[in-house]
């Protein structure tokens, strides 16, 4: 991850949590740069001895033991005057900074920052001519303004600015209706939402356990609707799956009115009374080995 402070910016392996608001862990591998970062009041978190975090502690060097703690804040909770920061630097005087129209709002609007039309069922990338950064452990959005959704059918698409991107952030704004829509510069055209990521480590599993859901997808939960999604390529496997799971269910169906004492005379059963095997088997399916 790029750790990113006022001094400059390390490329280092940091393990990413979920606490705000440190987001990140050094290794105390890293105790050497923490020590810039730390004092540059980002978001370091580091595990002291005995597995206890400090935070928002500065590092001070100590020559005989390595590195040590010194002008210690907390060692139970955030108190570091740590703000997460998006940082934004113009790239030509056609930028705009973006702005949020309420205290409330999760996103920041982007500034369009060339004339462009969006023709209709088209779409086209707008340049804001900014370049941006996102507080470490998080990732930029760029996602639809609604009144421009509803009254013109434009919507975004694309819209991960990855924390390492320092290009133009360019809005791929896509018209769905059937009229022009014309961009002009100072429009504001998409909104910006900064989320958090973590990156856990992807593990391989022979098969992953079921669930109540299973494959149902893409309006399972409609009424009349099936919806069960095939992976690409497990066809044939999803269909036997499905057979079996038919079966199964007719199986539990048919126990479920055995229980119920009804169909005594389901001709696939047999009862102690028709069974070979005497008045002491026990009830069994035809087809069980
Ligand atoms: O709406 C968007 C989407 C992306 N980007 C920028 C930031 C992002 O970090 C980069 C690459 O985007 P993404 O990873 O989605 O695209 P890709 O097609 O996977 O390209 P790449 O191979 O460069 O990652 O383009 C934008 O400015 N606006």
């Amino acid at each position: 991850m790029l750790i990113e402070t006022k001094r400059g910016s390390w490329d280092m392996k940091v393990a990413v949590v979920d606490f705000s608001p440190y987001p990140v862990v050094l290794g105390k591998d890293w105790a050497g740069l923490t020590q810039q970062v730390a004092q540059a009041g980002e978001a370091v978190r580091e595990p002291f001895h005995k597995q206890k975090w400090v935070m928002g502690a500065r590092v001070v060097r100590n020559q005989s033991q390595g590195y040590s703690w010194g002008r210690r804040e907390s060692t139970r909770g955030p108190s570091m005057n740590w703000k997460p920061v998006i940082r934004w630097a113009p790239l030509s005087d056609k930028a705009h900074i973006p702005t949020r129209a309420y205290d409330g709002a999760a996103g920041y609007d982007l500034y369009a920052a060339q004339e462009q039309v969006v023709p209709a069922q088209n779409r086209a990338l707008i340049n804001t001519d900014i370049q941006v950064s996102s507080p470490p452990g998080s990732y930029l959005r760029i996602a639809p303004r609604s009144g421009l959704a509803l009254r013109h059918a434009i919507d975004v698409a694309a819209g991960v600015v990855d924390p390492d991107y320092r290009g133009n952030l360019a809005v791929l704004l896509v018209n769905q209706s059937n009229t022009d829509y014309k961009i002009c510069p100072g429009d504001r055209i998409a909104q910006m939402i900064c989320e958090r990521i973590w990156h856990p480590k992807l593990t391989k599993y022979k098969e992953l356990p079921d669930t109540q859901r299973g494959g149902k997808g893409f309006g399972s939960s409609d009424k009349g609707q099936a919806g069960e999604s095939q992976p690409p390529g497990k066809g044939k496997q999803t269909e036997q799956d499905q057979t079996l799971r038919e079966e199964i269910k007719s199986l539990r169906e048919e126990l479920e009115k055995l229980k119920a004492g009804q169909n005594q005379a389901s001709p696939q059963i047999i009862t102690p009374e028709t069974a070979t095997g005497g008045t002491n088997s026990r009830p069994r399916y035809v087809g069980e080995a």
